[in-house]
């Protein structure tokens, strides 16, 4: 039986009894205590702890367990606890004064950092009664914990959610700081149980005494007044009561008016309860000539402990004769007044049930409703009509509130280890009040607040974390932010030594070369890329974004470069008088920009031509090295070559001064190109700046705040973007549409104000989160219109970008390039001594120059053609057919025979050599 019970009575052999059993927990509810103490952590920093209702000790091995050693604790309960090594515990009821003395004795001097209390007093009366002496223990309790604990302590206890969970709630808050509900995991849905954790007990000097006493905490709570009366028509069913005497009334016997009982609702109840009927009012003492009022009715009236069955239901009928009649109308009268009081109750109790049994009726309509809803998702989720997402973004609480998949709401609770009061919100049994429902929310909220930032703040945390793994898996993206970081150092060095400019650096021919490097893809070229620019200059230096406005140069850049928000914002209708005039002008500088912009195209056509001519000047230094060069194709990346060729310089300038002469044109050509470039793109910047320059003041920036001031919001990249296409000119599809637009006069300036206003606009970046802002860079893009010439311009220049060669191949061509400089102007010196010299004939001089030349040109080796020898004469007899200039005859064993020989003449020589010994 036994068995059978332990099975059904809750599932109560579940996964936490068998854990119990496993890890040698005396009760499954040692668990409850773990997750309390997982949540709020008070066992590790407590030395002394009192658990009262402790049998059979699950929370005193939880607590010996996770308390520093040699804390102090005690244990009591009404039922006996198997010792347990360095605790104390002993055998009370603790709502006495002895289990209070014991323990006062047991703890001495010190006081408890915890008091516990898991207290279930023996139930089974009714519900409300089990729930109210739940409460009274838990005061009693409460009553031991104020006394004995530290300031700062900390009480647990259970409660059931009853109505008296207010008052309770209340008290607790009167006398410690936090108070907090919550119902851990281990504890079963079904069971009403809930347990609050009282935490910073304030320790007041004086505390109210009603705090304590059941009577003014709690409200009344009618016990079983049916159970104590006798039913007497079926006596045997009474039940007995053991609550003593009724309040104020010690004597077993009663008397009432025979008026109360013929006006009462339950006049069984009266007879079993009363002793005597008396006539004792005038009006009552009409009854007794009342003709259907009896001697027998009149006796039965006088004892009615004597009476039986029979004469109980002849009173009872007496009663209704007189009620129906209304013989005697000065009874009604006189039990007016009590009636209409009684009335007056009944109704607004009758009021107040009907306004319960309509909000219970209606939140589990609104439960019905959800749960309606959720199953009809369900159904469409297997159908395949919706996805889980969908569903998380229509659905939303019961009362509209909240969504039911509230991806923060999980998280939070996930994150606080608490995901079962979810569930339990969920699972909620009907027999559960619904006010206390809510006051739990409302615990709940309290801290919900704080709890958003944090969650906010931690999901900031993992999504760093999650571009920095990105980064350390993805070379291309590392790389792609070294770089951006480097070349605002870069930046800030060229600016820095803007002055020196003119002379090209080193460095500066690095950079260059790097930002053509860029463009290629390879992954490995850009990582050896970075890793040269970082131990050659880590670009730790922080950024100087600000410049000097009293610079001349900056300020044009200032003004050019306005950011974004600011061009909209002097786009305002106010400043269209400054526009107006700078229109008059417009047309002037116009014409001005037109003749410029001939003048440059002039340039340009001859900047290309001085291009080819070097080339060509480079073609034949090739030939001069065609011994060496064999391979070099130099025509084909003439500017990559003339770039690299500077690099050359360092290694020795006077030997260069042939390649000075040609590249310094090709430099000068591609500084002009690069302005051309950004000709475009800094006349459309300057349209709209210069227009409104005259109306601005500029004020120069103080020098000395410019180390301070660093704002990234300010970061202007409109500069730096002018910047790039300055260097590399445009490279995309939109930039040159744009830019020919522009030129063609498709477009005019009104055309990009107008077009500066779209959807994104007014987008406020600040204060979103970066993972938004990283997302909204990726996809949130204008869609610029593009010409086809445009793309066919842009794939042009990506193929030439494809063909040149990789850095590391350019290197070794323009090592071998520099090689063949420096014969030649070897070579050259040594001809003009030869010119120079008296001792030798002009024809002598002519053979021995050309002579000198040839050898330098002849040192390629002539390439001999392998052929193999087929057929029966094996090549023996004349050239074969179809192969011209030099060739050799082989086999396809000459590899074998030429090792065998090999083999042979070193033998040979060994012999030799051993002979010779
Ligand atoms: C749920 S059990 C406690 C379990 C305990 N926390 C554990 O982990 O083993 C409830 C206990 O409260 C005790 N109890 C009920 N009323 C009590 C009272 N007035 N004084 C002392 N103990 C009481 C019962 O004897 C019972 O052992």
């Amino acid at each position: 039986m036994g068995k059978k019970d332990k099975k059904t009575a809750k599932g109560r052999l579940d996964k936490y009894y068998h854990l119990a059993k496993e890890q040698g927990y005396r009760s499954r509810s040692a668990f409850k205590l773990i997750q309390l103490n997982k949540k709020y952590s008070f066992l590790e920093k407590s030395r002394c702890l009192v658990d009262l209702c402790a049998a059979p000790g699950g929370w005193l091995q939880v607590a010996k367990k996770y308390m520093p050693v040699s804390s102090l604790i005690i244990g009591v309960d009404l039922a006996p606890i198997k010792p347990i090594p360095s605790i104390i515990t002993f055998q009370e009821d603790i709502t006495t004064d002895k289990c209070r003395s014991i323990i006062r004795n047991e703890l001495k001097t010190w006081k408890a950092d915890v008091v516990l209390h898991d207290g279930a007093p023996n139930v089974g009366i009714s519900w409300l009664q089990d729930a109210f002496s739940q409460s009274e223990l838990t005061l009693k309790a409460l009553k031991l914990a104020v006394e004995f604990l530290n300031q700062g302590g900390t009480f647990v206890t259970k409660i059931f959610r009853s109505k008296d969970y207010n008052n309770l709630i209340w008290v607790f808050n009167q006398l410690f700081k936090k108070v907090e509900a919550t119902k851990p995991a281990s504890s079963r849905n079904v069971s009403a149980e809930i347990f609050v954790v009282c935490r910073d007990f304030l320790a007041p000097k004086k505390i109210d005494p009603k705090f304590l006493d059941p009577r003014s905490v709690f409200q009344e709570v009618e016990i079983g007044p049916k159970n104590k009366s006798i039913d007497v028509l079926n006596p045997g069913k009474r039940k007995r009561y053991r609550e003593g005497y009724e309040d104020g009334n010690y004597t077993l016997y009663k008397e009432i008016s025979i008026l109360d009982f013929i006006n009462s609702d339950d006049p069984i109840q009266i007879l079993g309860d009363v002793n005597k009927l008396k006539f004792d009012t005038e009006k009552a003492k009409e009854l007794l000539n009342h003709e259907s009022t009896t001697e027998e009715i009149k006796i039965c009236c006088d004892d009615l402990k004597v009476l039986g069955k029979k004469e109980f239901k002849n009173l009872l009928r007496w009663r209704n004769i007189v009620k129906e009649k209304k013989q005697d109308q000065s009874i009604e009268n006189n039990s007016t007044k009590d009636d209409e009081k009684v009335d007056e109750d009944q109704i607004i109790q009758d009021e107040l049930d009907e306004l319960t049994k309509e909000k219970q009726a209606q939140q589990k309509r609104v439960r019905r409703k959800t749960n309606e809803k959720r199953q009809k998702n369900v159904v469409r989720m297997q159908l395949k009509m919706i996805s889980p997402t969908d569903i998380a973004l229509e659905s939303s609480g019961p009362d509209g509130g909240d969504p039911l998949f509230d991806l923060k709401q999980v998280l939070r609770k996930i994150r606080k280890g608490n995901m079962d009061i979810v569930l339990d919100q969920e699972n909620d049994n009907d027999d559960i009040m619904i006010e206390d429902q809510n006051l739990l929310k409302d615990q709940y909220e309290v801290s919900e607040d704080n709890d958003d930032v944090q969650l906010e703040k931690e999901l900031d945390e993992l999504y760093e974390q999650y571009v920095e793994r990105r980064a350390e898996r993805d070379a291309k993206y590392k790389v792609k932010k070294t770089r951006e970081e480097y070349e605002d150092w870069n930046d800030i060095q060229k600016s820095e030594s803007s002055d020196d400019n003119d002379n090209i650096t080193m460095e500066s021919v690095h950079s260059q070369d790097d930002s053509y490097s860029s463009s290629s893809d390879s992954n490995s070229e850009l990582e050896n890329e970075t890793s040269n620019k970082l131990k050659s200059e880590p670009p730790k230096k922080k950024k100087k974004l600000l410049t000097n406005l009293s610079d001349d140069d900056s300020k044009v850049q200032k003004v050019g470069g306005l950011s974004k928000k600011a061009t909209l914002f002097f786009d305002n209708p106010l400043f269209k008088d400054v526009l107006k005039n700078y229109d008059n002008e417009n047309h002037k500088t116009n014409q001005s920009d037109e003749e410029e912009f001939i003048k440059n195209e002039k340039f340009n056509e001859k900047s290309d031509k001085s291009n080819d001519d070097s080339d060509l000047n480079l073609e034949d230094n090739s030939d001069l090295n065609s011994d060496d060069d064999s391979n070099l194709n130099l025509e084909d990346d003439s500017n990559l070559n003339l770039e690299d060729d500077s690099d050359l310089n360092s290694e020795d300038d006077s030997d260069l001064n042939l390649e000075n002469e040609t590249n310094s044109d090709v430099f000068d050509v591609k500084d002009k190109v690069t302005e051309l470039n950004g000709h475009f793109l800094k006349r459309k910047a300057d349209d709209i700046g210069d227009g409104i320059n005259d109306n601005i003041e500029i004020v120069p920036q103080d020098k000395d705040n410019d180390k301070e001031m660093w704002d990234a919001n300010e970061f202007d990249d409109d500069e730096k973007r002018m910047k790039r296409v300055k260097e590399i000119g445009l490279t995309t599809a939109e930039a040159i549409t744009l830019a020919q637009q522009l030129v063609n006069r498709q477009k005019t300036k009104y055309d990009l104000i107008d077009e500066g206003f779209h959807r994104t606009t007014y987008n406020d970046r600040e204060g979103l989160p970066e993972w938004f802002l990283d997302d909204e860079k990726q996809h949130n893009k204008l869609n610029m219109p593009v010409t086809k010439e445009a793309v066919q311009a842009i794939r042009e220049r990506m193929k030439a970008l494809n063909a040149r060669p990789i850095k590391k191949v350019a290197e070794a061509k323009a090592r071998k390039k520099i090689r063949a400089v420096r014969k030649l102007n070897k070579l050259q010196k040594k001809t003009d001594a030869i010119m120079d010299s008296a001792d030798m004939t002009e024809k002598e001089k002519v053979n021995t120059i050309s002579k000198m030349v040839s050898k330098t040109q002849n040192k390629t080796k002539k390439e001999v053609k392998l052929v193999v020898a087929k057929g029966p004469i094996k090549g023996k007899k004349g050239r074969p057919k179809g192969v011209k200039g030099r060739y050799k005859m082989v086999d396809s064993r000459l590899k074998k025979d030429a090792r065998a020989i090999k083999r042979v003449n070193q033998k040979g020589g060994s012999r030799k050599r051993q002979k010779r010994r």
